[in-house]
């Protein structure tokens, strides 16, 4: 199956629900957009739909977290980067909004409030159930068509992500098409060798990622680092010392020792491990070891440099590297190295793709997004997403596009 995009349908003159994910670093205290990635990648999307009634529906964090907010300064963000009026209405589908959307004309833009102000909004539900929400059934009646280019929100399962296109004609968004294409392409064509290089702390969702692309042969090889690392030094019977041992447990890991060791009997020799890790010694600084002489109350906090140089050689020889997580506790300098230089080799790549927000922004940081593929939009829509599953939005624009097509 495949989805329909912008290039299949006209849009012209209609009123077009635009799910975008502005969800983005916020001050709390201020409301002040600290990081605005993903309004620049939506921007493209709300420009293509210049001659369309753009009613623009996105969420903004989650209920009871601090940056749980209004979307004003939303509004005022996307309408500098556009360089078009904004309008914001403080209501989703009530009768402020409705009336809001009637007095539009071409070319206007309007931004509905938080979509996740209404509780519906937060219930993972299937297409069906969710097509019959109060939500999706007031906001579909202010519409002709539905546009999803809410990639980082691809793995939700949620009313405006599946319930509007089982209701309504839909597409797929210029940069939910970008996504799906490139990150598809790891798939299919991707340059040989092809490297996954899985750091971070998300060790479930990077184990998930790794089995797949190794049972598949997709992957030629993985490289771990960060907490994953750790897992899988774990795993093969090193003794990674009480403090990351602990963070293991914390996180709720420790199951994920037991699949590390299923991988590693598996495809030992896909996998790459660190002979050497920093860890931060009495003293509060960067000291190097090689594993089997990681002092017991000591936590390893990178990649160590004499594993640094074969694992940039690694990816330095390779055609495709897909990045996802840091390889240390890159907020602190001594222990950044790893993440940097490895990031740095990542982008020499034919093709190469970052995904998870931590390394979107040091990349950006390091001023080499330029020299990437592509930097994903999504965290855990990207690392879904390369596990090889459909993502929740994706299947629904699909089905959307089988059942309403052009008509
Ligand atoms: N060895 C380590 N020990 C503890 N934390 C680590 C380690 N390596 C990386 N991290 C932490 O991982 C975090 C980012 O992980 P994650 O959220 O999975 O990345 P992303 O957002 O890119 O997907 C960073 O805050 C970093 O400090
Ligand atoms: O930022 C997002 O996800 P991400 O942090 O995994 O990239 C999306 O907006 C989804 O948000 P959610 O994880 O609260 O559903």
């Amino acid at each position: 199956m495949k989805f329909g995009t912008l290039d299949d349908i006209e849009t012209d003159r209609k009123t077009v629900l635009l799910r975008v994910d502005f969800n983005s670093p916020i001050d709390p205290a201020s409301n002040l957009i600290l990081d605005d990635k993903r309004f620049r990648e939506h921007a493209p999307t709300v420009q293509n739909l210049s001659d369309s009634k753009v009613v623009v529906i996105t969420h903004q964090s989650r209920p009871q977290k601090k940056d749980f907010t209004t979307l004003q300064a939303h509004a005022e963000r996307l309408e500098r980067l556009i360089g078009r009026p904004v309008d914001y209405t403080d209501d989703i589908f009530g009768k402020c909004a409705r009336e809001a959307v009637r007095s539009m004309d071409c070319g206007d833009v309007l931004m509905l409030e938080n979509v996740r102000f209404n509780a519906e909004e937060n219930i993972k539900m299937s297409p069906q159930d969710a097509a019959s929400t109060h939500l999706v059934r007031g906001l579909r009646a202010m519409g002709d068509i539905y546009v999803n280019d809410a990639f980082g929100t691809a793995h939700r399962s949620q009313p405006t992500i599946v319930g509007l296109p089982y209701s309504m004609k839909s597409v797929a968004g210029t940069l939910m098409e970008r996504e799906v294409k490139t990150l598809s392409k790891v798939f299919t064509d991707a340059p040989k060798p092809v490297t996954f290089v899985l750091g971070g702390t998300k060790v479930d969702d990077s184990m998930d990622v790794a089995k797949n692309v190794l049972d598949a042969g997709i992957a030629d090889q993985v490289l771990v680092v960060g907490v994953v690392s750790n897992v899988f030094l774990a795993a093969d019977g090193v003794d990674i010392g009480k403090p990351s041992g602990d963070l293991i447990k914390t996180l709720g890991y420790e199951g994920e020792i037991g699949k590390a060791k299923e991988m590693l009997k598996n495809h030992r020799d896909r996998i790459v491990m660190p002979e050497h890790v920093a860890i931060k010694n009495t003293e509060g600084e960067r000291e190097e070891v090689s594993v089997d002489k990681i002092p017991s109350e000591r936590p390893v906090l990178d990649l160590g440099l004499e594993s640094l140089i074969p694992f940039t050689e690694t990816i330095k020889n390779s055609g495709t590297v897909v990045f996802n997580g840091p390889a240390g506790v890159f907020e602190e300098e001594a222990f950044s190295t790893g993440t940097f230089e490895l990031l740095k080799a990542a982008g020499k790549a034919d093709f190469s793709v970052v995904g998870g927000g931590h390394t979107a922004v040091v990349v950006e940081s390091l001023g080499i997004d330029e020299s990437f593929s592509h930097i994903s939009t999504g965290g855990g829509a990207c690392i879904e997403f390369l596990t090889g599953k459909k993502l929740p939005a994706v299947a629904a624009l699909e089905e959307s596009w089988a059942k309403f097509g052009k008509n």
